[in-house]
């Protein structure tokens, strides 16, 4: 039996809050005097040498009276809107609270895009561990102005995840409205049963994953699952824990009722474990069965083994890699981009110049650049 994270043990932990925590809905302000408590929490757990990160929703939540953007379902433009009207309110009010103790919180706005950029990522990563250094709490949410719907994180739970690979982090804390995962959506299933542990992510937990709920929050227990997906592969443990109450991390620590996600003994590389975490799919190369026995056995994928590809994508993306009977089977980055993959596709390692007309690498996928099974 494995053991149970604590969260006093940590030396860096993600705290990823949503929107009905920070945001009072009838009055879309924030609940202050929750928010002061928290805030005395992570003091407390700095106090005890654990750097702490914030993934903060509640940019939209905070906008929804302005402007008339209170209904249920809003565009897209609508919510950029929203996000850039209400993060003002949201950073002012992490910063004013932090301030009370004399720390200094900065805001990170990221994209999913920026997580799959390798060199974006990398600078992302520097800029937080720098502020990390400097006794900086990072308070992170999404770029919602930016981010089009190809590539909108759309929940936090997700951008919290891949944050706590970024940095290292050894637990996620996602803080929500439910004190962590059941057998079924416990709203309507009254028989649904509570899950203190979670060893592996298995198809029959993803399951459990209801619909994205109505309301200010987005992501519902599915975005949790995948956050968990991505959180437990690069090692990292993470909690969904209830998080309404005052002084929600204390009361963890005191043993308050959660659901843990045991990390994997991942020995990946932070370059892999980065691949692993990768969320969108701007492509995939199909292998026939030769070609994904070889990947299992650790080789490269090379041009022979490929048999259809799928999407447009540059060289240096993050692609999947499906068998021939199309279930995806890992993840990597390509070295040729599309267009380049369907001129050399079945083609044997010496064929692969003359047809070029250059000279190429002989792998499409490194073995190196390339993650089986695939983690989410
Ligand atoms: N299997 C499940 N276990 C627990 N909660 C579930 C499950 N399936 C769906 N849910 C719903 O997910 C909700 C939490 O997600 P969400 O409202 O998006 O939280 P947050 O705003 O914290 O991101 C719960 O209130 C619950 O109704
Ligand atoms: N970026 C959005 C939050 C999206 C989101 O994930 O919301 P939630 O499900 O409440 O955590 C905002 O700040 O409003």
């Amino acid at each position: 039996m494995k053991q149970i994270p604590k969260i006093n043990k940590a030396r860096r932990i993600v705290i990823k809050i949503g929107s009905a925590l920070l945001v009072d809905g009838q009055n879309a302000c924030i609940r202050q005097s929750w928010l002061q408590t928290v805030v005395k929490d992570i003091v407390n757990l700095r106090m005890q040498n654990c750097d702490v990160l914030v993934v903060s929703s509640g940019a939209i939540a905070l906008a929804r009276y302005a402007f008339n953007l209170n209904r249920h379902k809003l565009r897209l433009a609508e919510k950029q809107a929203a996000a850039a009207i209400g993060q003002i309110k949201l950073a002012q009010a992490w910063s004013e609270n932090f301030l009370a103790h004399d720390i200094t919180t900065a805001q990170i706005l990221l994209t999913l895009e920026d997580t799959e950029t390798r060199l974006h990522y990398l600078n992302a990563r520097s800029a937080l561990e720098t502020l990390l250094k400097l006794g900086c709490i990072p308070i992170i949410n999404e770029n919602d102005t930016v981010a089009t719907s190809e590539i909108r994180f759309g929940d936090n739970d997700r951008l919290a995840a891949r944050v706590a690979e970024m940095v290292g982090a050894d637990q996620l804390i996602l803080l929500s409205d439910i004190d962590g995962l059941y057998t079924a959506d416990p709203k309507s299933d009254t028989n649904a049963q509570h899950l203190p542990i979670i060893e592996e992510i298995t198809p029959e937990i993803m399951a459990m994953g209801g619909k994205a709920p109505s309301g200010y929050s987005s992501g519902g227990m599915a975005t949790k699952l995948a956050a968990g997906n991505i959180a437990t592969t690069a090692g990292c443990a993470m909690a969904i824990a209830f998080g309404k109450l005052q002084h929600p991390l204390k009361a963890l620590q005191d043993g308050a009722r959660c659901s843990w996600f045991l990390p994997n003994n991942s020995t990946y590389s932070a370059r892999k474990r980065w691949i692993a975490g990768g969320i969108t799919t701007k492509g995939i190369v199909y292998v026939d069965h030769g070609a994904e026995k070889a990947l299992h056995s650790g080789k490269s994928l090379l041009p022979v083994g490929i048999i259809k590809v799928e999407g447009y994508f540059q060289r240096g993306d993050l692609i999947k890699i499906s068998n021939k009977e199309g279930l995806i089977i890992g993840s990597g980055v390509t070295a040729y981009d599309s267009s380049e993959i369907n001129q050399i596709i079945g083609l044997q390692t010496g064929d692969i110049n003359a047809s070029l007309g250059w000279e190429g690498p002989d792998e499409v996928i490194h073995h190196d650049d390339m993650v089986l099974p695939l983690s989410n």
